[in-house]
């Protein structure tokens, strides 16, 4: 049987590096930055005021209380910038620039809160500088504060945009083509008879991608006919894919629809040193896009899209962490795996460091799955794990 990294790196290496592209702001969350940002303003990019109060200058309050005549009001964005003249204070909000003259701010609480037009009392001596922000405190023009390979989360999307940016450069999200296939399979919403289920690879593995920060387009599954299958392929092919994923009919029956399809098409099918996921394959089909086959249990299917495309995925995007978080936990539970393959169990992973399994090892187990936030491994050579040892925890959430 196959290592599980070597079919990993076949996989990988069957995804291109996608090219990059310009997205607004409102749609860069989750995207990897694919060009250093630069920012040409400086952040502040003018001295200005911390609290509501008043501009003055800190040497006219050397002796406190003190009354000062208040010739302006200073709102926030406001633009023509009064200049201070000494023995005076501005009435000032916070956010807005800091006249000329003044070297400090006395919040509006140490004051009797004066309008402009008349005077105010300040009660407190203040030093230079205080409540006053200055230019280029955080970022000073020219520097490069987003680098090439950043997710873009709320805060960096933040700052690109408190530095001007409408839009940024980020590496495309790979397009992914899922497809299921399986003559027993009826589409949720619709009555089962007697031999059908709901088909719930297509969905699952759709959200796995556009989890993994993929484009998924799913198709209509087909039954386990041949030439429907490559039918219906190259018609979804018309449009650019980076990448086909289909589940099912890989395994050794009578109907392996995708096997009997690929097999001569470019398409390598292999077992995989693993539980779930044995039946995996990749390739490129007909020299045109690269695909990989999961297996059909919907357990498998999951597992080996987390195992195999997933990184991949994330590394075709630019993504600086393809994997999983991993973590060390103690097993709550003794457990059996199989001889020569990677166990990947389904588990809760709980913040004392102990990881219980949920379901057993069964690949028809969805349920289980869905109340999972974590896989664990146990490797290979591995047959019996006593409750209480140390596993390699992946979190699903993170
Ligand atoms: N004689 C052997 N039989 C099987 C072997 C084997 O080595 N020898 N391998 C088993 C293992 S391990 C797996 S995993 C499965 C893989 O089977 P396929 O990939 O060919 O998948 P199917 O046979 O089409 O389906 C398997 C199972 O999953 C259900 N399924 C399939 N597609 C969907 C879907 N889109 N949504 C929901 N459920 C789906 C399907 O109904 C079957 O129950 O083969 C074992 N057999
Ligand atoms: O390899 Mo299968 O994926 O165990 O059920």
């Amino acid at each position: 049987m196959r290592p599980v990294e070597e079919h990993a790196a076949a996989v990988a290496a069957l995804i291109r590096a996608t090219g990059t592209e310009t997205v607004a702001l409102a749609r860069a969350r989750g995207r990897v930055l694919a060009a250093d940002l630069a920012s040409p303003v400086s952040l502040p990019p003018f001295d200005n005021s911390a609290m509501d109060g008043y501009a003055v200058r800190a040497a006219d309050l050397a002796s406190t209380p003190v009354t000062l005549p208040v010739p302006e009001d200073v709102p926030a964005g406001r633009v023509d910038g009064p200049p201070l003249a000494p023995g005076t204070a501005h009435r000032i909000m916070t956010g807005a620039a800091l006249p000329d003259g003044a070297d400090a701010v006395v919040q509006v609480e140490w004051t009797d809160g004066g309008l402009p037009g008349d005077a105010v009392r300040v009660d407190r001596h203040v030093e230079a500088g205080q409540s006053v922000r200055r230019a280029g405190d955080d970022v000073v023009a020219g520097q490069v504060v987003l680098t090439a390979g950043t997710v873009l989360g709320p805060a960096q999307i933040g700052l690109a945009a408190a530095v001007g940016a409408p839009e940024l450069t980020v590496h495309r999200r790979p397009r992914v083509l899922v497809l299921s296939t399986g003559s027993e399979l009826v589409a949720p919403g619709q009555p089962l008879r007697h031999g059908q289920i709901h088909e719930s690879n297509g969905p699952m593995l759709a959200a796995a991608v556009e989890d993994a920060g993929g484009e998924a387009r799913l198709l209509r599954f087909v039954p386990d006919d041949v030439d429907e299958f490559l039918t219906t392929l190259e018609a979804a092919l018309a449009e650019p894919t980076d990448l086909v994923v289909t589940s099912g009919g890989v395994s050794a029956g009578a109907y392996e629809v995708v096997k009997d399809a690929f097999a001569t098409r470019g398409i390598t099918f292999t077992k995989v040193a693993m539980q779930p996921g044995m039946p995996q394959g990749a390739g490129r089909y007909a020299d045109r896009v690269a695909v990989v086959t999961l297996p059909g249990n919907p357990v498998s299917s999951l597992v080996s899209f987390e195992v195999f495309v997933r990184p991949a995925l994330r590394r075709a995007a630019g993504h600086p962490h393809p994997d999983r978080a991993r973590v060390w936990a103690r097993v709550a539970e003794d457990l059996r795996s199989p001889d020569g393959r990677r166990q990947f169990r389904r588990g809760r992973l709980d913040l004392d460091g102990t990881v219980t399994p949920v379901g057993g090892a069964g690949s028809h187990l969805l349920a289980a799955l869905a109340h999972a936030d974590c896989l664990f491994v146990v490797p290979a050579e591995v047959t019996e794990v006593a409750a209480g040892s140390e596993v390699e925890v992946w979190l699903l959430d993170g």
